[in-house]
Parts: C-alpha cells; sequence; structure tokens
C-alpha cells in the first residue's frame, strides 16, 4: 500500500492510520461487506428486520490520535424503503497488528494485509472507557477528516470529583443492549449511544435538567457528555452520569416478589380465600411497598418535570384535543406497519379466534375505544410535561431502600422529535401499569389455565390500586392530572390502549413468543 494512503497534508505531525482512508477502492468494498455482514449478529444494530440497499463510511476519528489504537467509526446505511430511509451508527474499533490479533480470540472484522493491521470491535475493550472518560472530562476534542468529536462537563462534576484519577479503567457492561455502558469503579457510568439522531438528546436534555433545576435526586446526576460534529448537524454520541449502587431493576424484583406471592396466594386460592390475603404480606413480601415507592417516586419526577418554566422545550403547555388525536393516528400507523407479520404469530391468530375477533374487527375495535376515550376526555385540559417515554420495570434501579428511574431515551422505534414532545403525565403512568401486568402474566403465564388467571389479575389489581394511589396522593391537585375520576381513567385507559398497541408490534419484531401478554390484555381494555 502506497504513501498516498496516509494524509499527511492536514497534521504533518500525525499520520492517519485510520482505516477509512488507507484502503483502496477493493479493500474499501471489502470492509463494507465485511461490516455487512456482522451486523446482523450484533445486539445495538436495532435495524434487523430491513433490507440494506447500501452502507458508507462516513467518518473515523482517534480517540486516542497520538496512539492511534482506538477509533470511532461512523457509518450510514441506507434502507430499501427510500432515501430518507436512512441511520447512522457508530462503531467504536481497535486498531491492532494482524499477528497479535491472529492470536486473540477476537473477531478481526477488517484487515489490510500490506500495511498487516486490522481492526477489531472496540466495544468490550476496557481501555476505550478510560480514553472516554478523559475527553469528557478534559473536554477534549478530536478531530477527523470532515468532522470532531467534543466531550463537555458539567459544573457539578468539577465541584464533587476533583480529585477524579484516570486509573480505573472503564468496566463494559455486556453486550445485550441497545447502547454500550461502562462503569467507572463505581463512580461513574458512561453510556456509549449507538443509533445516532442529529439534534439534542431527550436522555442528556432530561437529566441535566432534573440535576442542575430541581430537587429530584431519584436519577443518575448528570455529569457530561460527547457530541459528534459532523456535516453541519451535531449528535451526542455519549453520556457520562453518576452511578447507581443498586441490587438490580425493578422488573428482577416484581419477579422475585411474584415468586414469593404465589406461595401465599395459591394455597387461598385452593380454600376460596384469595381475597383474604394478608395485608402486611402482600406489602412487605409481594412488591407492595414496592409499588407506593415507584407510586411516589413517579410524581415527584412528573412535579419536578412540570416545574420548568421559562426553559424551551420543557415548558408545560395545556394538553390540545389534537394531540390525542396525532397519537391516536400514530397507534393505528403502528397497527399498519409493525404488526405487518401478525398472521404468521401463532398465537395472535389462537387468542383473536379464541376472542371472536378477525384482524379487521380488532382494528376497528381498537379504533373506536381510543375515539371514545378521546370524547370521555370531555373539555379536561390537564398540562403537558415533558415525561420519561418509555417507563416500565426495567427502567427504575432498586437501590436496596428505594428507586432511581434510569435511561430517558423514550420509545426506541420513535423519532427523537417525537421522543422530545411535550405529553401528559399519565402515558407514563400507563406505562408503568402496563409493565406491572407484564410481570404478572409473564410470571404465571395463564393463556390456558383459569387459575393462574385469577391469581395473576388479583395481584395486578392490588400493586395498580396501591401505585395509584401513591401517585395521586403526591401529585395532589397539581394541574398535570385531570380534575374528575371520569376524566382521568378515560386518559389513563386511551395510553394503556395506545402502549398496548405499541408492545404488540414490539413483540411481534423482537419476541413473537410474548404476543399473547399484550394482545391479551389490549382485548381485555377494549371489550
Ligand atoms: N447510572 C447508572 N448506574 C448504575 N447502573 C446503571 C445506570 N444506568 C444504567 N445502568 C445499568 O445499565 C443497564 C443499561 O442501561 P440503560 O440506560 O437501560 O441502557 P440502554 O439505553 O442500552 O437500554 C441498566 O439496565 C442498568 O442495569
Ligand atoms: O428497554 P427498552 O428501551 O429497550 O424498551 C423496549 O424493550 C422493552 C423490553 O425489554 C419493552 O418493554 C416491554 O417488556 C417489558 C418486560 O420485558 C415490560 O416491563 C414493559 O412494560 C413492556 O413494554 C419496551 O416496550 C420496548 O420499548
Amino acid at each position: 500500500m502506497g504513501s498516498g494512503f496516509i494524509d499527511k497534508t492536514k497534521n504533518p505531525q500525525v499520520k492517519k492510520m485510520d482505516l477509512l482512508f488507507c484502503q483502496t477502492p477493493q479493500q474499501k468494498e471489502a470492509a463494507i461487506k465485511a461490516l455487512q455482514d456482522y451486523l446482523p449478529h450484533c445486539r445495538w444494530f436495532s435495524s434487523k428486520s430491513q433490507s440494506i440497499v447500501q452502507l458508507e463510511f462516513e467518518e473515523e476519528i482517534f480517540l486516542d490520535p497520538f496512539k492511534q489504537e482506538f477509533s470511532l467509526l461512523f457509518f450510514r446505511v441506507t434502507y430499501d424503503k427510500g432515501p430518507e430511509a436512512q441511520d447512522l451508527f457508530l462503531l467504536p474499533l481497535q486498531r491492532k497488528s494482524l499477528p497479535e490479533a491472529q492470536h486473540s480470540d477476537r473477531e478481526i472484522l477488517f484487515s489490510c494485509e500490506d500495511l498487516a493491521l486490522c481492526w477489531i470491535e472496540a466495544t468490550s475493550n476496557n481501555n476505550i472507557g478510560q480514553l472516554f472518560l478523559e475527553l469528557i472530562v478534559h473536554k477534549k476534542e478530536s478531530k477527523g477528516r470532515r468532522g470532531s468529536i467534543r466531550g463537555s462537563c458539567s459544573q457539578l462534576f468539577f465541584f464533587n470529583e476533583k480529585d477524579i484519577s484516570f486509573k480505573e479503567k472503564g468496566q463494559f457492561l455486556g453486550t445485550e443492549q441497545s447502547n454500550s455502558s461502562y462503569i467507572f469503579d463505581q463512580k461513574f457510568f458512561f453510556k456509549l449511544y449507538r443509533k445516532l439522531e442529529a439534534g439534542e438528546n431527550p436522555e442528556s436534555e432530561i437529566l441535566s435538567y432534573l440535576t442542575e433545576k430541581t430537587p429530584f435526586g431519584n436519577i443518575p446526576s448528570y455529569l457530561g457528555k460527547m457530541e459528534l460534529f459532523l456535516n453541519g448537524s451535531k449528535y451526542v454520541i455519549g453520556l457520562l452520569t453518576k452511578y447507581v449502587p443498586n441490587e438490580g431493576n425493578g422488573w428482577k424484583r416484581a419477579l422475585s416478589c411474584l415468586e414469593r406471592y404465589h406461595k401465599v396466594a395459591q394455597e387461598l386460592l385452593s380454600s376460596s380465600a384469595l381475597s383474604h390475603f394478608p395485608q402486611e404480606t402482600f406489602h412487605h413480601d409481594c412488591f407492595g411497598l414496592d409499588a407506593i415507592y415507584l407510586g411516589e417516586r413517579t410524581a415527584e419526577l412528573h412535579l419536578a418535570l412540570s416545574s420548568a418554566q421559562g426553559i424551551e422545550g420543557f415548558e408545560p403547555e395545556p394538553l390540545q384535543k389534537t394531540d390525542l388525536k396525532l397519537l391516536f393516528e400514530e397507534a393505528i400507523q403502528q397497527i399498519d406497519k409493525k404488526w405487518i407479520n401478525a398472521s404468521a404469530n401463532p398465537w395472535f391468530q389462537r387468542i383473536l379466534s379464541q376472542r371472536n375477533f378477525t384482524f379487521q374487527s380488532l382494528t376497528e375495535r381498537i379504533s373506536q375505544k381510543l375515539k371514545e376515550k378521546i370524547t370521555d376526555l370531555e373539555e379536561e385540559n390537564p398540562d403537558k410535561i415533558r415525561i420519561h417515554g418509555d417507563f416500565h420495570l426495567g427502567q427504575v434501579l432498586w437501590t436496596g431502600s428505594d428507586y432511581f428511574i434510569i435511561d430517558f431515551e423514550g420509545e426506541p422505534n420513535r423519532s427523537i422529535d417525537k421522543r422530545r414532545m411535550l405529553w401528559p403525565a399519565l402515558k407514563d403512568v400507563a406505562g408503568m401499569l402496563r409493565s406491572f401486568h407484564y410481570a404478572a402474566y409473564s410470571f404465571f403465564s395463564p393463556m390456558d389455565d383459569p387459575s393462574k388467571r385469577i391469581l395473576a389479575a388479583f395481584w395486578y389489581s392490588k400493586i395498580v390500586k396501591i401505585y395509584l394511589d401513591a401517585y395521586r396522593k403526591k401529585v395532589r391537585s397539581a394541574p398535570i392530572l385531570p380534575s374528575t375520576e371520569e376524566s382521568f381513567f378515560a386518559l389513563l385507559d386511551f395510553f394503556l390502549i395506545e402502549k398496548a398497541v405499541y408492545e404488540v408490534g414490539y413483540e411481534l419484531g423482537s419476541r413473537p413468543a410474548w404476543v399473547p401478554i399484550p394482545l391479551l390484555a389490549l382485548l381485555d381494555l377494549i371489550e
């Protein structure tokens, strides 16, 4: 490979040895093909169901410009649904010498035999985490050929962490996530986003607002971010927060509580005494107390978000009927787009025929019910606010004595603009109620067993009541909730139906065997 591959003109001190520009057209084509074959095996590549028509390398930027071992590759994927259907992804790379890499167990993604170099995915390399941390804390910039990455850090970081040392490597958290995360010495948490969208990132925006402008403390405090500047657009590519020491998420805890509940409830059911379930046991062992904490934290989050006066994009506004109509239309579009493979799902078909529905009659009924709920809301205009947007038991961490709320990115399938919109707080509340239902119905799998259905329904209804009571007690008469019982439940039901429609689509695409859970709930909500 000749010297033409090394660009000495831009920065004479640094010879760029990056993947992107030290390639012949044939090598570049081979590298693109290798990446295209690699993507379907990656959890973070969320577009597996779409056909790729083009993959282009956009930019590669070193995290360590002098050593040039670690870089971030930005590549654009175009799908067969037209030129608009594109996504920008980020892939962290480590450059190695070929002989060294051939003796390791890591998959070689690209190689350049002339230079005896190769590139592997660097996500799980613990050293890369340290480079992310340094970039943010020292507010460093690193330039590529077209774009640059830049770190920025909040005042809070310098105030609280004056004696930070960079001895700690970032410990990679595992691959089964939408993004890639690193923990530093149980102190800091860094998330590297893999699918990038231009503009403000809802997560960094909400966490910095809550940390810097409100007293709400049950979130990971915002410490800093890493941004990409490319082709005139800005992308948040990484977020640094405080680490929240925890014993696992709410989902894990709900399932272990359900196990304890099952033992007691089973016996009571056989003696027809389920309604006499001991209050204390339910409270302490069966998630009752957790539901109180969760209701209170949700309310505090919403009150903090609703206190944003004069902050662009956060200031509460009265809900308009047109907002709900937009969501109604989106739900119907979800059915058109995301339920397309429903006829191939055996559970979907079976449940529909058991309940005397066809695809057509089900869609009509959903549409009719959603419209009814909008009408039932009458002239109520509770305030809409910024919300969590994808609120469920997997998004709350149990610290041993309380819950912290994490992952403010919003629903992964929605565009950033939609995720940054204002919505009624009850949209989050409905998300959490759906999650309680998921926990109960996935624990009992009650499809063909009426007694399991009774056990699941009893736990769910009790938890819902406890959660809602705790939530409403904290929110009191704040304008984020409708003022009458009828309109409160009309709006809540609207969001429960809308969420269940989303979930059926999500499960059809991601976990086909889970389809019965949201589908059964949806049928109960509309019948
Ligand atoms: N600040 C934090 N402190 C400790 N652990 C965290 C923190 N944020 C997230 N986690 C852990 O990392 C996991 C993934 O985080 P999440 O924000 O859900 O990432 P993703 O966007 O990849 O879904 C969570 O389930 C939780 O276990
Ligand atoms: O956590 P993500 O942001 O990736 O959210 C997506 O995946 C969730 C599943 O991991 C999915 O949540 C659904 O399943 C949960 C149980 O696994 C349940 O608690 C949620 O209530 C239910 O919606 C979420 O919908 C999806 O956006």
